[in-house]
This record gives structure tokens, C-alpha cells and sequence, in this order.
């Protein structure tokens, strides 16, 4: 059943941030939200796997993954995870998203009954192509799950640039009639300082199909620009992009304007913007020529995209939908696909119309011979 989209009325004045909050991983995102938290006011236990990651945030307030950034007061990190939950009002769920369901499994051994968790993690499962939150869920039982999401890279986050992201959490009938009380409405003024402004959504699907999509059409216009190609194609892949987060995230039950907001345009535009992009980057060095194995300089990287390429595809496929870009990133990364081929083949399609209403379809008029003089321009 489709919710009615909320009001776009200011939250209400009357509601309380949380006092006290956990952030499952640190890691960059992780530690950049829990710095958010802290300088809001919230106290923030920051749970890392690593204990030289946590002794460093306690013991010298820095961390190599936000290097030059201090941590505030009323930010401490832990190793065990009961610790991290004991007396949290709100958990925050912050490792890639294939380590979302073992965490949330351990969250669940400690997490108090009904305490609200939001998933961090942008992706989809690949074994069962659920949604982070519907991951979380299955571990979680009836805890209320939402999710944070959009334009937001975690240094800059955590140096204070202006920033902005929604809140997602399903809105039930109490909600709809006290959202001062709603998680969504607790959690995006708990995460509200001077330099970070959330917004409160309830449309789950149309949020994290966003942020699942995104990376992959980044890691595309990372493999255009990096074969000597600029902003028409940059942009032509942006603007397709945006449709085909629309086409997955209402075939999924979610709005299509949804997408037109920060977790979808928003943080489109910006990872397909910069090399900072973790998922631009890798197209970037592809798109160059760089062997897999060398990109990074072989450091392990998280590459949302990477993973993503097949398991939103293969979601897609499932429930009729087509994406064409998602798709030529997964026969390159994922079938052998030569980079100039996929993508010769991706501007060769049939032609047609924009937007979807008109039912029309064309085969393009250009010849096997100049598609394949196109291709070698790009390899
Ligand atoms: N870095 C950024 O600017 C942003 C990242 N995100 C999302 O946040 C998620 C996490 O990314 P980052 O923090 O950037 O990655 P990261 O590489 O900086 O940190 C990942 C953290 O997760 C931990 N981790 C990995 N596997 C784990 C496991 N099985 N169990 C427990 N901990 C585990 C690592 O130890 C590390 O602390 C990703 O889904 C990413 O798309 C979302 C918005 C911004
Ligand atoms: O999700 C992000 C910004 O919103 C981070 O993007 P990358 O993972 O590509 O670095």
C-alpha cells in the first residue's frame, strides 16, 4: 500500500531530540555521523570493530579514516557492542552494505525492545535483493527501522560544510497523529546542528533505491570521464540515471518524486560530480585503463557500486524493469564486457521518449560500423 506523502509543514517545534544515541561502525560515515550527533549535543557511543580505530578516538580524539577532524566531547567509542547499546535512545547502523545483516544481527542481541535503528548503508543485498532497512528488519523484529540518506560525503560532513539529508522511517497512524514523537522527526533533530540540516520522509523504497542506484551510475560517468569524454555525456548519464531510479523505486511500491530529492538527485548529482566519490573514482581510473586489481593503488576500498551493479540489476530484472546504464556498468565490471563496446551499445539504443508517457520506441539509425568506430573511440 502507498503512503500518502507528509505534509511539507516545518517539523514540530514541540519535539525532542534523542539524549543519547549509538553508531554501529566507525568507519568514515560512521564517524562523521556520530561527530554530528555529539557537536548537536547527543550523547554518542561510536562502536568499531577495530580497537585501534576506538582506543585512537578515546585516547588521542582522532581517527585515520577523518584525518585533521577532532572529535567532540560527548563522543566516545567502544569495541563490545553491548556497550555501545546500553541506555541508547536511537541506533544508527553504519558498515557497507554487505555487513549490514551480521551487524544488525548483533544489534539485535543487545538492542533494547522498540528502540529505533536507521541503516546508513547504501545498497542492496545481493543474495536476496532486499533493501538495507528490510535487511535490518528481518534481524531486528519489531524494532522500528529507518534509514538516513543523501548528498553527503563523510569528511566534509564532519568538517562542518553545510549539509543536508532525509530521514526515513514508515510512519504509522499514532505517528501521523504525533509526529513530534515519530522516529524520523527525533532522529533528524537529533542530527540537526548549525552546518547539518535533515529532512523527514516516509517513503523507505524511494530513499534507498536512490542511494542504491547512485553509485553505480557514478561509478558510469566515472568510466566516461576517465575515457576523455565531459559534461554532455556527464550530464546525459545524471538525467537517465534519475529515470531509472524512478522506474525501480515506484515498481518497488515507492514515489517517483521521492527521487527527485536529496537521496536521490541530490546524491546523484553529487557523487557523479567528483573524484572524492569512492565510486567515481573507480570508474574514473577504469574508464583510464587501470586493471581492477591496480585501482586505489590496491587498497581495499569500499566500492558500493561495484556489488551494487548486480544486485540491482538483477532486482530490476525480477520485477520487469530495465536500466539500461545499471546494466552496461554490470556486463563491464561484472561480464567481461569491453568498457568502449557497453557503452557504444548503451547511446545506440533504441530511441525513445522522454518522459516514459509516450509509448514509442525506434531503432536508432547509426550503423554497425559507426557504433563500432564510437566504441574504439572510447577503450
Ligand atoms: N563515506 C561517505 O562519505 C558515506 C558513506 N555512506 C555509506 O556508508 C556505508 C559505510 O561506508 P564508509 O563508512 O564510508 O566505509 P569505510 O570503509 O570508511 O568504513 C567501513 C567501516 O565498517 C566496518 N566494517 C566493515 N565490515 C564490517 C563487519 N562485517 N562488521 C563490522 N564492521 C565492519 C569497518 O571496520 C569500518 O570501520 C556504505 O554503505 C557507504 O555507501 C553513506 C554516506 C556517505
Ligand atoms: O554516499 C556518498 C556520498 O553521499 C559517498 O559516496 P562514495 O561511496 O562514492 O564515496
Amino acid at each position: 500500500m502507498k503512503h500518502q506523502p507528509l505534509s511539507g509543514d516545518p517539523l514540530p517545534s514541540h519535539a525532542h531530540p534523542y539524549r543519547s544515541a549509538a553508531v554501529i561502525g566507525a568507519g568514515s560515515w560512521g564517524t562523521a555521523l556520530a561527530v554530528t550527533l555529539a557537536r548537536g549535543g547527543v550523547q554518542t557511543r561510536l562502536w568499531g570493530r577495530d580497537r585501534a580505530v576506538v582506543d585512537g578516538i578515546n585516547r588521542a580524539r582522532e581517527t585515520r579514516f577523518l584525518p585533521g577532524v577532532p572529535m567532540p566531547a560527548g563522543l566516545n567509542a567502544v569495541h563490545e557492542m553491548e556497550a555501545a547499546l546500553a541506555g541508547a535512545d536511537v541506533a544508527l547502523i553504519v558498515v557497507p552494505s554487505r555487513a549490514v545483516r551480521s551487524v544488525a544481527r548483533a544489534v539485535a542481541e543487545y538492542a533494547a525492545p522498540g528502540l529505533p535503528v536507521a541503516v546508513c548503508a547504501k545498497g542492496i543485498e545481493a543474495e536476496t535483493g532486499l533493501l538495507m532497512t528490510q535487511v535490518a528488519e528481518e534481524e531486528l523484529g519489531r524494532r522500528p527501522v529507518g534509514c538516513v540518506s543523501g548528498p553527503t560525503f563523510a569528511r566534509e560532513t564532519a568538517l562542518g560544510h553545510p549539509t543536508a539529508a532525509t530521514v526515513a522511517f514508515p510512519f504509522s497512524y499514532a505517528d501521523r497523529l504525533k509526529p513530534a514523537d515519530s522516529a524520523a522527526v527525533r532522529l533528524a533533530l537529533s542530527l540537526s546542528t548549525e552546518s547539518f540540516r535533515a529532512y523527514v520522509s516516509d517513503d523507505l523504497v524511494g530513499v534507498e533505491i536512490g542511494g542504491a542506484l547512485k553509485n553505480v551510475i557514478a561509478i558510469a560517468c566515472g568510466m566516461m570521464t576517465g575515457a576523455g569524454f565531459a559534461e554532455n555525456t556527464r550530464a546525459a548519464l545524471i538525467t537517465r540515471g534519475v529515470d531509472e531510479m524512478k522506474n525501480l523505486a515506484e515498481a518497488l511500491g515507492g514515489r517517483r518524486e521521492t527521487v527527485t530529492g536529496l537521496s536521490g538527485v541530490g546524491d546523484l548529482t553529487l557523487t557523479c560530480s567528483s573524484p572524492t566519490s569512492r565510486n567515481m573514482a573507480l570508474g574514473l581510473q577504469l574508464g583510464q585503463g587501470v586493471a581492477r586489481a591496480d585501482c586505489f593503488d590496491g587498497e581495499p576500498v569500499v566500492v558500493e557500486g561495484e556489488v551494487n551493479a548486480k544486485s540491482v540489476t538483477d532486482l530490476a530484472r525480477r520485477v520487469g524493469v530495465t536500466l539500461p546504464i545499471c546494466e552496461t556498468v554490470r556486463a563491464i565490471l561484472h561480464e567481461g564486457a569491453p568498457l568502449g563496446d557497453a557503452f557504444a551499445a548503451l547511446w545506440a539504443r533504441p530511441i525513445e521518449a522522454e518522459p516514459r508517457a509516450m509509448d514509442l520506441s525506434f531503432s536508432h539509425p547509426a550503423t554497425d560500423q559507426a557504433i563500432a568506430t564510437l566504441a574504439e573511440r572510447i577503450s
